[in-house]
């Protein structure tokens, strides 16, 4: 199963949020995302979740970094993204908090483990953006 997520950047800065739940992952960061539904696509399921959880549109560009393995035969898929409309503001509609980091600020955050992963890649679309 395929869980994607998206690398949203505006200005250099990466959009992470805090999740509030279950409570092994409670106040861990993550990439806005959740799991592809069976007929759905991976950028739709990315635009869903985005509008889902974060009340905002999204447009997906190409993918960041290699799929990392997950527990239970699932894997995480990122995709970069922007803001549909960058004077948009993100909000947290589940989660505990939202969080525009700086390239300088991501490795300080306490991610989940499958997303420390990806942090190389995550530091070299900052860089490129
Ligand atoms: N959305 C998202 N999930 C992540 C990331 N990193 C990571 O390990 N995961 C894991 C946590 C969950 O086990 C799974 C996705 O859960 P979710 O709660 O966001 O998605 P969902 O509602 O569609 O899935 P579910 O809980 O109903 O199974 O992927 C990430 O950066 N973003």
């Amino acid at each position: 199963m395929v869980i994607v997520g998206a690398a949203i950047v505006r200005s250099g800065l990466l959009l992470a949020q805090q999740r509030s739940f279950p409570e092994d992952a409670a106040g861990k960061w993550e990439l806005p995302g959740g799991r592809v539904e069976p007929g759905e696509s991976e950028v739709d399921a990315l635009a869903r979740e985005c509008h889902e959880e974060l009340a905002v549109r999204i447009e997906v560009a190409d993918r960041v970094g290699a799929d990392v393995d997950l527990p239970r035969a699932k894997v995480l898929r990122i995709y970069a993204a922007t803001l549909a409309d960058p004077r948009a503001e993100p909000r947290p509609v589940e989660h505990a908090a939202v969080r525009w980091v700086p390239a300088d600020g991501i490795d300080a955050l306490d991610w989940l483990p499958a997303d420390r992963v990806l942090l190389p890649a995550l530091h070299a679309l900052l860089l490129a953006a």
